[in-house]
């Protein structure tokens, strides 16, 4: 008989021993281990569809939520004492992880079933799935709001209309993007991004559109521009709210007809191109205030699609953090082995105004300048010496640490916008609306 393969996870020894010859798992070949830390072992040599985790309740929560969120392809099915959906925060990872759960006594037949379903849908969606996404676009996350992203970008990788992509700046557009992009049948075509707030508003015509020898001093030969580049490819435009209203008319007119005409030529240019423009504002309102062309939006706006903010999936944080740490282990120091409890537990209750960007900084720092085995909530530069000084509410002093944050950027930037941003973890355009917002004059 064929076995289908099961790992099941039990920390008690003898409830495993019970359940490995129950007859509900007859036809299973299954594989026992009484650590999340063997479960992840036996996850990553083979590659099981279908989970059992016996008595969860007795399992440290924040650890398990994290596995489950970080083993998100599996399908998991929870075997509990009643008592168990007592406590908010199990009927809180049973909502959010478990494809089915039963509680004790446990019904052999109805776990039998619900065992073969969880293994229909699991191989199912393996069928479903890219052969494997490629590690440069993967996005990182078990959340029920990543979750959601995956499944729309897989569905709008499928068409070829033009996508917009909103969130918050450092959010992950781009990846996502580069998804769609690597997802879609124009996969094996150029991914070209653009940001378009970066580029001099003298010189976006010419880069977007290309030139011809002599069309303007110091065009020197023909040279093809960034939307010929995409050719058979995707064209990404980043926060593209901020194209002046002469070059939008230009867009417009390349969405529309699908041709080109490089500047200084009369000669029109077919491209095949698909455009996936983003923006961290809000286009609707440029559009109310007359900023941006009403034509051009719905253009661009055909499959809209919103990534969320880090606040909005605090699960994926800890997650994304170790994954960060892995992704940067040749800059940390031999000793150091992780995050500790307590920078985890930071992580998880800051805000996130720079969202995954700004992750990745505080994680990068945090691994230069740790000096102990574990990384602190200081070394993330999350710690607080003390509490708000007497009187001062937690809006107020949120506001002095941001202005803090920024005066500091600025400082180690040498007074350079563009690297300060960076460094900060926000986009340029976010850096003018704080200094503005602090009164801060850049000499
Ligand atoms: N879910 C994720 N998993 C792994 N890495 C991520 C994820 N989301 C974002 N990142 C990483 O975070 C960084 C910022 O993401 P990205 O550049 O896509 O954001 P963005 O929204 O386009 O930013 P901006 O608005 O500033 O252009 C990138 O290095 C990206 O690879």
């Amino acid at each position: 008989m064929h076995h289908k393969e099961l790992l099941c996870i039990a920390a008690d020894r003898n409830l495993a021993a019970a359940y490995a010859h129950a007859h509900a798992l007859r036809e299973w070949k299954v594989r026992t281990v009484h650590t999340l830390h063997d479960a992840s072992r036996a996850l990553r040599t083979d590659g099981y569809l279908v989970g059992l985790l016996v008595g969860l309740d007795e399992a440290e929560h924040a650890e398990l939520d994290s596995f489950l969120s970080q083993n998100w392809k599996q399908q998991w099915i929870g075997l509990l004492r009643p008592a168990a959906l007592d406590s908010a925060r199990c009927r809180q990872l049973v909502g959010d992880h478990l494809y089915a759960f039963h509680t004790d006594p446990v019904d052999p037949v109805n776990l039998g079933y619900a065992l073969g379903h969880a293994f229909g849908v699991a191989t199912l969606r393996e069928a479903a799935q890219p052969a494997a996404e490629p590690a440069a676009t993967a996005m990182i996350g078990g959340s029920a709001a990543i979750r959601r992203l995956r499944t729309q970008i897989a569905r709008v990788a499928q068409a070829d209309a033009p996508v917009f992509v909103w969130g918050e700046s450092g959010s992950g557009k781009e990846l996502a993007a580069r998804a769609i992009h690597a997802q879609s049948q124009r996969a094996d075509g150029p991914f070209v991004p653009v940001n378009c707030g970066a580029l001099a508003p003298a010189l976006i015509q010419s880069e977007l559109f290309g030139h011809v020898r002599g069309a303007f001093t110091g065009a020197a030969s023909d040279k093809p521009g960034l939307i010929e580049a995409a050719g058979g490819g995707t064209l990404f435009l980043d926060e593209v709210a901020e194209l002046p209203k002469d070059q939008q008319a230009n867009l417009l007119r390349f969405l529309q007809e699908k041709t080109i005409y490089r500047v200084g030529s009369t000669r029109s240019i077919a491209v095949d191109v698909r455009v996936i423009a983003a923006s961290h504002v809000d286009l609707q309102r440029a559009v109310q205030q007359g900023l941006f062309r009403e034509d051009l939006y719905y253009r661009l706006n055909v499959l809209p699609l919103t990534v969320p903010a880090l606040r909005e999936r605090c699960a994926d944080v800890p997650l994304l953090a170790e994954h960060f740490f892995r992704t940067y282990a040749a800059d940390k120091p031999p000793g150091l082995k992780g995050f500790s409890s307590a920078a985890i537990q930071a992580l998880r209750q800051h805000d996130w105004p720079g969202n995954v960007r700004e992750l990745i900084n505080r994680t990068r720092r945090a691994m230069v300048l740790a000096e102990g085995r574990r990384i602190t909530p200081g070394d993330l530069g999350l710690a607080h010496a003390s509490g708000p000084p007497g009187g001062v509410g937690l809006g107020e002093s949120r506001i002095e640490a941001e202005r803090a944050a920024v005066m500091a950027g600025l400082e180690r930037a040498g007074n350079n916008i563009s690297r300060a941003a960076r460094e900060l973890g926000v986009s340029r355009m976010t850096l003018y609306r704080l200094l503005d917002k602090h009164g801060i004059h850049v000499k």
